[in-house]
């Protein structure tokens, strides 16, 4: 008998799947708008200009780019983001309150903050909850960490938007001091965000309830255009005192999603704990990747350095912002105008890469096979995958299955 005959079947993921399927379709109508990867006019991956400034910067670095980083990752990056999170005026970073570490993008930051949660919460038996629904790699990262995983209420299938009430009745109800998984901002799958006013409610509860923040920001820049205000949350968490920790991703908002950089910011009540928390998560890190990468560390180090590179950085961000949010407005008016069944006013209001379209599983199926158009089960749409050669197509098939084509 085999040594790994007792090793089940994976659940296959729904986005590697999608991928999969849509890169063996070759018909000439075929639209993915399954990944979340930002897309030029004519589907291709747009290399943001001011990292193909900085690649050249950083090629000419006298001392090469091969040395090995050491434990806790590039300076230049971790600082950097320390600012782009928190703000350049942050308390907790004047009061050296931050420890960050480089992280392998995102995934590597929410694992990190996964294990280490799980060695040293309070108490010990907290659940992690997460949002109905959430990116799917959440509860796959935190099951694997050895986490319970429970969700609250987010968003309302009925109108497309925020389940506000849901969402703090589900966070009074949970017992105290739980950890609260929060998507910073350009929430992953639904596009939906709460309003300020809305976080400083979810604030108010998780305050009475003792509850741990843990923000995972994958999309800082994508939901309103300006890093500042996408960085509302996590700053008035800061502001009220909280501690927390923040995964950070610079996949999306500097197209770095091949060299996998990313950062984990834990911010403490008192800065002699950071001597102790960074010494673990240094430990954690030294245990599984010992440290993150350099080129894309040195890539996004650069940008976030210079203030003039930086400058362009954010005027990037904003021509990709305004170009998905054209692409919304561009697909409800197609929708409105071709009178399909339903209120598609949620596609434009919804923010970020991502909109919830409310199609069935049913009609996403017909989408795929019918009509070569790739979407997840849940109907969530990357708007990122919409160009102006596609968008007539997209809504011409989309108002068919919702008359009912099968
Ligand atoms: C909500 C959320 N968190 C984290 C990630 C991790 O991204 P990466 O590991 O590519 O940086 C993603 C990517 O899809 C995401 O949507």
């Amino acid at each position: 008998m085999s040594y790994f005959s007792n090793v089940p079947q994976a659940p296959a993921d729904g986005i590697l799947k999608l991928s999969v399927l849509s890169k063996a379709d070759s018909d000439a109508n075929k639209v993915d708008l399954g990944v979340g990867a930002y897309r030029d006019d004519n589907g291709k991956p747009w290399v943001l200009p001011v990292i193909r400034t900085a690649e050249q910067r950083v090629a000419s670095d006298p001392n090469g780019n091969h040395e090995y980083l050491g434990v806790g990752g590039l300076p230049a990056l971790t600082s950097g983001a320390q600012t782009l999170i928190f703000g350049p005026d942050s308390p907790a970073i004047r009061e050296k309150r931050v420890y960050t570490i480089q992280t392998i993008s995102g995934t590597g930051a929410n694992m990190v903050a996964a294990v280490f949660l799980k060695q040293f919460k309070q108490p010990a038996d907290a659940a992690v909850y997460i949002s109905k629904p959430t990116w799917g790699n959440h509860r796959s990262i935190l099951q694997t960490a050895g986490h319970e995983v429970r969700e609250y209420r987010y968003c309302n299938y009925d109108t497309l938007g925020l389940d506000i009430a849901g969402m703090l009745a589900d966070l009074r109800a949970a017992p105290r001091n739980q950890i609260i998984l929060l998507h910073a901002c350009a929430h992953n799958p639904t596009g939906i965000d709460p309003t300020e006013q809305q976080w400083q409610q979810i604030a108010d509860v998780m305050e009475e309830r003792g509850h741990f923040p843990f923000f995972d920001c994958a999309y800082q820049g994508f939901a309103t255009g300006d890093v500042d205000k996408d960085a509302y949350a996590i700053r008035l968490f800061v502001a009220r005192g909280f501690e927390l920790l923040v995964a950070e991703s610079f996949a999306k908002n500097m197209g770095l999603y091949g060299e996998r950089t990313g950062c984990l910011h834990a911010v403490t009540g008192d800065s002699a704990l950071v001597a102790s928390v960074s010494s673990q998560l240094n430990r954690l890190s030294r245990a599984t990747i010992s440290t993150a990468s350099a080129y894309g560390a040195k890539l996004a180090g650069t940008v976030l350095q210079d203030p003039e590179l930086y400058r362009e950085w954010v005027g990037n961000m904003g021509e990709m912002s305004r170009r998905i949010k054209a692409m919304r407005e561009g697909l409800r008016d197609r929708l409105r105008e071709l009178g399909t069944p339903g209120d598609w006013d949620h596609v434009a209001r919804q923010i970020g890469m991502f909109s919830f379209t409310g199609l069935s599983k049913p009609q996403v199926d017909v989408l795929r096979e019918k009509y070569h158009l790739y979407m997840t089960d849940d109907g969530r749409i990357s708007v990122a995958g919409l160009n102006s050669r596609n968008i007539d197509y997209v809504a011409r098939a989309i108002d068919a299955v919702v008359r009912g084509d099968r």
